[in-house]
């Protein structure tokens, strides 16, 4: 906890003077050597609100994964700070929690395939609860309840009886999001969670995180190349452009010739007034 003054009211990240990327120690003779810092993005000033989803947009290689790695404390951070504002207005160091409480308030997906040898989807699924469990314990009568909601909402209970392994990507993703909100997470971090789905699934998938976001009152934070279908349903954009983040809404990013300015090319031009890419004549 680093300050308990803040005003009351609702929650949310907050990522101050963050610089993410990498460190590489090597071996110099028989001494190791750090390397210079590979700073993938720097100056990080910007906030995600609970009950909004906020979608993190940048071109092939801006940094996406390695922030959203680095917020979710899965890679260290090269300086700054996460923090996280409770309900009742209470600042939290998001890093510096005990891995355990961290677990439970930050809940992340990542693209990388999961190796789940036979378990089934449920059984996948009710991997999500374990920051709740002791060494010993096992799940209860509320907790498979509560797995039994999740999946409803996610229409993924007909998958969840199946092996996990077997299952196509798109039911995959549906099982690894309902293992993310079976740990009742404040923060929600999923990178590129439409990779994988049909044009309509993507939709799908907005909506529900949406609906999601505004009904459990969570910070959703999304990475995503749909730039479109992000300026279109995410409530708050935060864009990395050369090895900057510039947040705001679809309409002061593409005011600001941001989104022409980042994903145009040679071939793909930007149309402020559909907001969609066409190709240039
Ligand atoms: N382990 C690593 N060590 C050093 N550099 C890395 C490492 N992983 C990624 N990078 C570099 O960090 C930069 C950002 O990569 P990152 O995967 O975060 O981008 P991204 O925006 O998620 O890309 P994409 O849209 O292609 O998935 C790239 O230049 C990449 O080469």
């Amino acid at each position: 906890m680093i300050d308990s003054t803040s005003a009351a009211g609702v929650s949310r990240l907050r990522l101050t003077g963050l610089r993410a990327g990498y460190r590489h120690p090597h071996r110099a003779g028989l001494r190791w050597r750090r390397s210079p810092d590979r700073i993938v993005v720097d100056d990080v000033d910007a906030t995600a609100r609970a009950g909004q989803v906020t979608a993190l947009l940048g071109p092939n290689g801006a940094g996406k994964s390695t922030l959203l790695r680095s917020v979710a404390g899965l890679q260290p951070l090269l300086s700054g700070s996460v923090g996280w504002r409770d309900p009742a207005g209470v600042e939290h160091d998001l890093l510096r929690m005990p891995a355990r409480e961290r677990a439970r308030r930050t809940a992340v997906v990542l693209t990388e395939r999961v190796d789940a040898g036979l378990l089934t989807g449920r059984e996948v699924v009710e991997l999500g609860r374990h920051p709740y469990l002791g060494l010993v314990s096992r799940l209860g009568a509320d907790d498979h309840r509560l797995i039994d909601g999740v999946l409803a909402d996610l229409h993924a209970t007909e998958p969840a009886g199946q092996r996990f392994a077997e299952l196509s990507d798109g039911q995959r993703q549906r099982l690894l999001l309902a293992r993310a909100l079976v740990t009742e997470p404040d923060v929600l971090i999923l990178d590129e969670p439409s990779a994988f789905l049909d044009v309509g699934a993507r939709v799908d998938l907005m909506s529900l995180l949406h609906r999601i976001a505004r009904t459990r009152m969570i910070t959703v934070l999304i990475s995503t190349h749909e730039v479109e279908l992000a300026l279109r349903m995410a409530d708050r954009l935060w864009l990395i452009h050369d090895h900057r983040l510039t947040s705001g809404t679809a309409q002061e990013l593409i005011d600001q010739g941001l989104i022409a300015d980042v994903f145009g090319t040679e071939h793909a031009v930007f149309d402020a007034s559909t907001r969609t890419f066409g190709v240039r004549d």
